[in-house]
């Protein structure tokens, strides 16, 4: 499957009011944790709709679980990169799995330990057909790394939707944001498939979390009637 055929699959989100109510209300629902994953076949058996939260270390894949689902505590955030060391899947009203990584990049972690990691992640990435979409995490500050093309390679390969999230957007100054966004943007035009736009976010500040909140709730299943 090509990236326009994933992208013709999807509904484009059109940013309405109806959209961000819908995405409100989808995450002011109960979030329950399902499981960490250690090894491969440690995956819940699920047939909802998966979106994977990765990036690299530290870049605020668990802050934005929390931020997304309202919840500071829900996913383990932390000063110390490398904190999530599982694929943590949780439950969100039945209707989506939110699943945070691994992250990749810390070059302090011990190398073994980085190789258990990747293998999981790789592992999962590939082989999780109700994996709707990833959100590949980019920090604002930084831009796209080498090991971030990497990754965006290893999906485009496997045929994986993903969407690149700008984070911690509190940081840069303006200017400095919009010139990562725009860098990103054409970057990210040069792969084979079609992606999702950026989306810029703050764990922090909240920046973006209702927009993003309305795009993911477009992939759950709908809410049951009644
Ligand atoms: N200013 C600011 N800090 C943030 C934001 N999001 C996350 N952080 C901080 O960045 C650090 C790392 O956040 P995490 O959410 O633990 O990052 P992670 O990507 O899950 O890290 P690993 O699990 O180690 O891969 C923490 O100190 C967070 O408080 C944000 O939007 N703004
Ligand atoms: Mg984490």
């Amino acid at each position: 499957m090509t990236g326009s055929e994933l992208e013709a699959d999807e509904a484009q989100p059109d940013g309405s009011g109806a959209e961000l109510e819908a995405g409100r209300k989808l995450f002011a629902q109960r979030c329950d944790f399902v499981m960490a994953g250690v090894k491969p076949d440690d995956v819940p058996a699920s047939d909802r709709p998966e979106i994977a939260f990765a990036g690299r270390s530290n870049v605020g894949k668990s802050s934005l679980v929390n931020a997304l689902t309202g919840r500071k505590t829900l996913a383990r955030a932390s000063n110390t990169p490398g904190r999530t060391r599982q694929l943590i899947f949780f439950d969100l009203a039945g209707r989506l799995m939110l699943v945070d990584l691994p992250g990749y990049g810390y070059a302090k972690a011990p190398k073994q330990d980085v190789a258990l990691w990747t293998g999981l992640t790789r592992a999962y990435l590939k082989g999780r057909p109700q994996l709707r979409r990833v959100l590949l995490l980019i920090d604002s500050r930084h831009g796209l790394k080498d090991s971030d093309r990497e990754v965006m390679t290893a999906l485009d390969k496997a045929a994986v939707s993903y969407q690149v999230v700008l984070t911690k957007a509190d940081k840069p100054k303006p200017d400095e944001l919009s010139r990562c966004a725009e860098a990103t943007a054409a970057e990210l035009a040069k792969h084979v498939a079609a992606h999702p736009a950026v989306a810029v976010t703050s764990a922090e500040s909240g920046q973006g979390i209702a927009e993003l909140r309305a795009e993911l709730a477009l992939l759950a299943l709908p809410a049951a009637a009644g």
